[in-house]
């Protein structure tokens, strides 16, 4: 049976964006699954001088989608509440108190509070320390507070960020989410890995060549210029996800699957990520910025006209890279990882790249693989999303007289049925705080140690007089983060564009 949670949820910028997109249909459906049921009250929050009954109007429309039933509607919307407050105003907390107060007492909340700061990040510090000053905190429930990404800037203003934070809410109660977390097939990766010894007894240096991480999206910037040319690729992608996604694989096995052993293995696993130098940094990380370009009839923007741009922005959205983890589990292999907008479509994945066979047995049999190079490596590929699920490829005898190998796939998706009823991302994150479950969530010791990593490409890259390389829209990238791997004797194991080149018009 599902246990009910007990919370009143304040939603700071109720009425923006990803409050609309996913907060409002995440518990939407925690509250269809009995996860919410009767002892919940949702106060949104932001400027806007809306009515409760406004609010539940706009809430309704965000679950469309759903197909709610009037009954659901009703009875869901009924406890969402709006409170018109400027962060900065410390009078419209005391407001914010009493509202919380009442709702408490109302749907009996037992003094336990979420706090989703859905708002820029210059707000957190003085909402946060507004909440202990108000005493908008209660001493008998839980105090939770989810704060959205970007967590900072650079290292000095996550850290100037996270002293603000911690003055009023100590390191268990702040939950940073990385949406990536959520993903069911990220939280796979220690499935596949701890749940079978075939992987995790080959998961090192003597065994793999060298894994490749993409993150590749068909959409441009879209309405977040602005919000973009501040942050780039770099920033927005490879300082949260991206190095979220080489912890889980590069960490060691934790002694149980509990938060604590999780993260004190991702930290290390972090920790040994190199920090480069400047020079280091140009030498092992491209970007690129994506220029016009066509998939068949479709026609794209260059980066530079889009909303909110500058005309000789210089700002990448399109990043690629190596990390070296000085271990010894990973010395010498490396960590290709790339990112970016406008790719060819959109698709994370993973492939493990192992190493070849010492030396091929077949070398007089097969006329394929006259030698062990020819040989294809085995890739096991994580399949993020869209496509969930994981293979597997293995070299098998063609069929028939003498002894070519060739390549067969062992291959296994999630079935549409099993996804269409699996919990979206930020539905799982909720839930988990709700349970005071951090497991998925960036302890303040993995963002430092993100942006130390990132932190030196930005200023190598910013001291760069040359301008920004760019790249075709619908394409994989500039041809620096091809000759990246060229360089290493590598190639990337995913092509969409060539499949796209042979198959459509690709310009
Ligand atoms: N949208 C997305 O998909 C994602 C967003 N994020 C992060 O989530 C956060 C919110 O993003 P998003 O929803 O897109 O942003 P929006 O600009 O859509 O929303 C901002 C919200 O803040 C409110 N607001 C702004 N200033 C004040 C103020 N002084 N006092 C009270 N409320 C204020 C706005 O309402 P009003 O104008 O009425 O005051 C609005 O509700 C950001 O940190 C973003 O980086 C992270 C990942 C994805
Ligand atoms: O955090 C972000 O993620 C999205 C991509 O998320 P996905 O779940 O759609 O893969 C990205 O578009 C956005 O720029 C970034 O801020």
């Amino acid at each position: 049976m599902t246990k009910e949670n007990i919370a009143l949820f304040t939603i700071f910028g109720g009425t923006g964006d990803l409050a609309k997109r996913k907060l409002y249909p995440s518990l939407f459906r925690l509250f269809r699954k009995g996860n919410l049921k009767k002892h919940f009250a949702i106060i949104g929050t932001a400027r806007r001088d809306w009515t409760d009954e406004y609010y539940r109007e706009i809430v309704k429309e965000t679950l469309v989608d759903l197909d709610p039933t009037e009954k659901e509607l009703a009875e869901f919307c009924g406890h969402f509440y709006y409170q018109a407050h400027n962060v900065t105003d410390t009078e419209h907390y005391d407001t914010l108190k009493t509202l919380a107060d009442k709702l408490d007492e109302d749907y009996q909340l037992q003094g336990n509070r979420i706090f989703y700061l859905a708002m820029a990040p210059q707000f957190f510090g003085t909402i946060t320390s507004h909440l202990a000053s108000q005493e908008i905190v209660t001493e008998t429930g839980f105090n939770r507070l989810i704060i959205e990404k970007p967590f900072g800037n650079d290292f000095y203003s996550a850290e100037k960020l996270n002293k603000e934070i911690r003055e009023a809410f100590n390191e268990e109660q702040i939950y940073r989410i990385d949406h990536y977390l959520g993903k069911e097939m990220v939280q796979n990766i220690s499935a596949i890995r701890f749940g079978n010894t075939i992987f995790e007894a080959l998961w090192n240096k003597n065994y793999i060549d060298n894994v490749q991480i993409t993150f590749a999206e068909s959409i441009g910037v879209e309405e977040r210029g602005g919000y973009y040319e501040k942050s780039g690729a770099l920033k927005d992608m490879i300082q949260n996800h991206v190095l979220q996604v080489v912890s889980l694989l590069a960490m060691d096995e934790p002694s149980v699957f509990s938060q604590e052993a999780i993260l004190a293995e991702k930290v290390k696993a972090l920790n040994a990520i190199r920090i480069y130098t400047e020079e280091e940094a140009r030498q092992n990380f491209v970007r690129g910025q994506y220029r016009e370009g066509q998939l068949d009839s479709q026609k794209f923007i260059s980066y530079k006209e889009e909303h909110n741009v500058h005309e000789d922005s210089q700002i990448e959205t399109f990043v690629a890279g190596k990390f070296h983890i000085d271990n010894f589990r990973w010395e010498g292999v490396p960590f290709y990882v790339r990112t970016g907008k406008r790719l060819t479509e959109k698709g994370t994945r993973i492939s493990i790249v192992f190493k070849p066979v010492p030396v091929n047995v077949f070398r007089e049999q097969d006329q394929k693989a006259p030698d062990a190079e020819t040989i294809q490596s085995n890739v096991l590929t994580i399949y993020i999303q869209p496509t969930e699920g994981f293979s597997l490829s293995l070299n098998g005898k063609e069929v028939g007289q003498g002894f070519n190998l060739h390549p067969v796939k062992l291959d296994f998706r999630h079935s549409s049925e099993t996804m269409g009823n699996s919990p979206e991302a930020y539905e799982k994150l909720i839930l988990d705080c709700l349970n005071g479950d951090g497991t998925n969530f960036t302890h303040w010791d993995e963002v430092a140690q993100s942006w130390r990593i990132v932190d030196v490409i930005r200023r190598a890259w910013d001291k760069d007089s040359d301008p920004i390389p760019t790249y075709p829209s619908a394409t994989m990238g500039p041809k620096c983060a091809f000759d990246l791997l060229k360089n290493d004797g590598f190639d990337w194991i995913w092509k969409p564009d060539e499949w796209y080149r042979d198959n459509h018009k690709l310009s």
